[in-house]
């Protein structure tokens, strides 16, 4: 498991470093400077082979710090540097000041001013890397050459993209701008219009959320995370392998597992999840077929029960020891028609919901899932006596619209319940959190998805897993987990009909297994992505249930 941190966890741990002896600041800066040299010749092989021309654009603090290192490494190398600070000498932190004066026994220092961007494609197509260490995770509102800065480096991307000289924009720990807990772009603009995006990003020792979320993947472009020797990222058991693909971590540090001291408490953590921690999840003991669970997936109306199926063959896949379609009796020949292994019920009495509950006098039914394929009234009119029954239960897709609309109906959620809404969907439910995430982000660290999924959970008092490509899962406790399928584990392609009530399946299947919601949910997103990339594009939702005997395969 990786953690991944927030700008004041990293400050803490660099903190803690520093006051215990083992490090100084300034060789953590050294260092820093290192992996960005390190990371640009691995990235670009011919970069290493002879001397090239680099910009390098430092800022006011230790960002601008770490860019004067890479401008004296790259120095070192042979090459041509020029070297612009935004802000004033005498204000640089001690470190920073330390390495603006090495360099000027090497070099020139130029004003980094609004003017100086103009012309500036040409000026600097003649560039081999232009290295943006203007602003790092000290960043807290938008700074006033931002504009400038992304209209410069992003027509130096489009030179190139044109088959023109193509410099290479390297971005220290962060693209200057983005917000390091957010992955959202300080300003009232449309922020990617005015991004400052980077083909290589270089952070250190560990990834840090705006890395992953929201605009974070796109504006960093490739990320490298350096080992600048702070002690081990990964907790005791979670060996290289467990790192997630994409993420490309330097080689593991001397020392191994224990929680640094400064580290914040649990709740303050984003887990990232790991391939170690969901085999664990996923591995099935001996037993017979109810040591393993009932899953009951309730189905929509005649004509709406694919919806269900694909949820419940997703659950049978997982695992759970059996599966249920509970359908109304108008869609019993239907479903018979198409589902084998899995059970089918039909809900027949004065009400469904009258013969939902009976149903549920069977205790082994252990999960439930609404939603998929449903319909918002039979939702409305099967949610109170589901979740009276106080099972793990997944609520997804229309059982999240009834409960947007009904106060009382979202009173009655309970621990054991996961919601699993995309954007829309938690936006009905949760509008006043969905609008303080939609809001401009004017100062940093900016209101992230983290912090809306953990109000959210809190809120309902039970598990919330909101998707997307940075799949956010919290607990009302605050415990957080990540699962991003950006950079190397991108998985597009997911993004097809039905690929959500797979999860849900998936999702009932683990709870119906015995995983608590928090485990499920965190399993669950990572099985679905890794699905989804085992079978590669051209892949529809039904193809995900029957991708997961091969990740599962891999994982042994
Ligand atoms: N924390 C650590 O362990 C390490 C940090 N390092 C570097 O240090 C960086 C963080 O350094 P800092 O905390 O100095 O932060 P930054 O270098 O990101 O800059 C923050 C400085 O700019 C000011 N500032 C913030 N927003 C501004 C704006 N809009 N306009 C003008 N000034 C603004 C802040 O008050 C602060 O003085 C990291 O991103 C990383 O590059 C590395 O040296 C390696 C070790
Ligand atoms: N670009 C993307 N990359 C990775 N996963 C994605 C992407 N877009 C969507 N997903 C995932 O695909 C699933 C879509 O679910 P949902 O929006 O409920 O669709 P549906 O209702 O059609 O099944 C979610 O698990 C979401 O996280
Ligand atoms: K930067």
């Amino acid at each position: 498991m990786t953690e991944i941190l927030t700008s004041a966890q990293m400050r803490a741990i660099e903190a803690a470093a520093i006051a215990s002896g083992r490090v100084t600041g300034l060789e953590l800066m050294e260092r820093a400077g290192q992996g960005v040299v390190e990371a640009v010749f691995a990235e670009w092989p011919a970069l290493a082979a002879a001397p090239h021309r680099a910009v390098v654009l430092c800022g006011p603090g230790s960002n601008g710090g770490d860019g004067f290192v890479v401008a004296r490494l790259l120095k070192g190398w042979g090459w041509e540097v020029e070297v612009f600070l935004y802000g004033e000498p005498g204000k640089l932190p001690p470190d920073a000041r330390v390495n603006y004066e090495r360099w000027c026994g090497m070099g020139a220092v130029l004003p980094l001013d609004d003017e100086r961007f103009d012309g500036w494609p040409n000026a600097a197509s003649g560039h081999a890397v232009i290295v943006d260490a203007i602003f790092g995770t000290g960043l807290v509102r938008p700074y006033r050459a931002h504009r400038h800065l992304a209209m410069t480096l992003n027509s130096c991307q489009s030179l190139s993209r044109k088959g023109g000289p193509s410099p290479k924009v390297v971005a220290v720990d962060l693209p200057s701008g983005l917000c390091s807990n957010s992955g959202r772009w300080l300003g009232d603009d449309q922020p990617l219009d005015f991004a400052p995006l980077a083909n290589l990003t270089v952070s250190f020792h560990a990834p840090k959320l705006g890395h992953l979320l929201a605009d974070g993947p796109v504006s960093c472009g490739r990320l490298v995370v350096a080992d600048i020797g702070l002690g081990q990222r990964l907790a005791p058991g979670a060996e290289a392998r467990a790192r997630p693909a994409g993420w490309a971590f330097a080689p593991a540090p001397g020392g191994r597992g224990g929680r640094e001291p400064g580290l914040p408490p649990r709740q303050d953590t984003v887990e990232a999840i790991a391939q170690a921690s969901v085999a664990q999840s996923v591995a099935k003991a001996a037993g017979h077929k109810y040591t393993h669970g009932h899953a009951l997936i309730l189905s929509g109306a005649v004509g709406r029960g694919g919806a269900a199926r694909l949820a419940a063959r997703g659950a049978l896949r997982i695992g759970a020891g059996l599966v249920t379609v509970a359908c109304p009796p108008s869609a019993l020949i239907e479903n018979a028609a198409r589902l084998d292994a899995i059970m089918l019920r039909p809900l027949r009495g004065e009400s469904e919901a009258e013969a939902l509950a009976t149903l549920l006098e069977d205790a082994r039914i252990n999960a439930l899932c609404l939603g998929p394929g449903l319909g918002v009234e039979r939702a409305r009119e099967l949610l109170p006596v589901a979740l009276a029954a106080k099972r793990a239960t997944v609520l997804d897709a229309d059982a999240l619209t009834a409960l947007a609309g009904d106060p009382a109906l979202f009173a009655l959620l309970h621990a054991s319940c996961l919601l699993t809404p995309h954007a829309g969907e938690f936006a009905r439910l949760f509008p006043d959190i969905a609008a303080k995430l939609a809001a401009p982000a004017t100062t940093g660290p900016a209101y992230s998805k983290v912090d809306a999924t953990r109000e959210a959970a809190a809120r309902a008092g039970c598990t919330v897993l909101l998707k997307g490509p940075d799949t956010v899962i919290a607990a009302p406790s605050g415990r957080a987990a990540l699962n991003a399928a950006v950079y190397d584990r991108a998985a597009p392609w997911l993004a097809t009909a039905g690929a959500g009530d797979v999860l849900a399946g998936i999702l009932t299947g683990l709870l119906a297994r015995g995983l608590e919601p928090f485990s499920a949910a965190s399993t669950a997103a990572w099985l679905h992505v890794e699905a989804a990339r085992s079978f590669g594009p051209g892949l529809i939702a039904e193809d995900l249930p029957e991708q997961l005997p091969a990740v599962l395969r891999n994982l042994s």
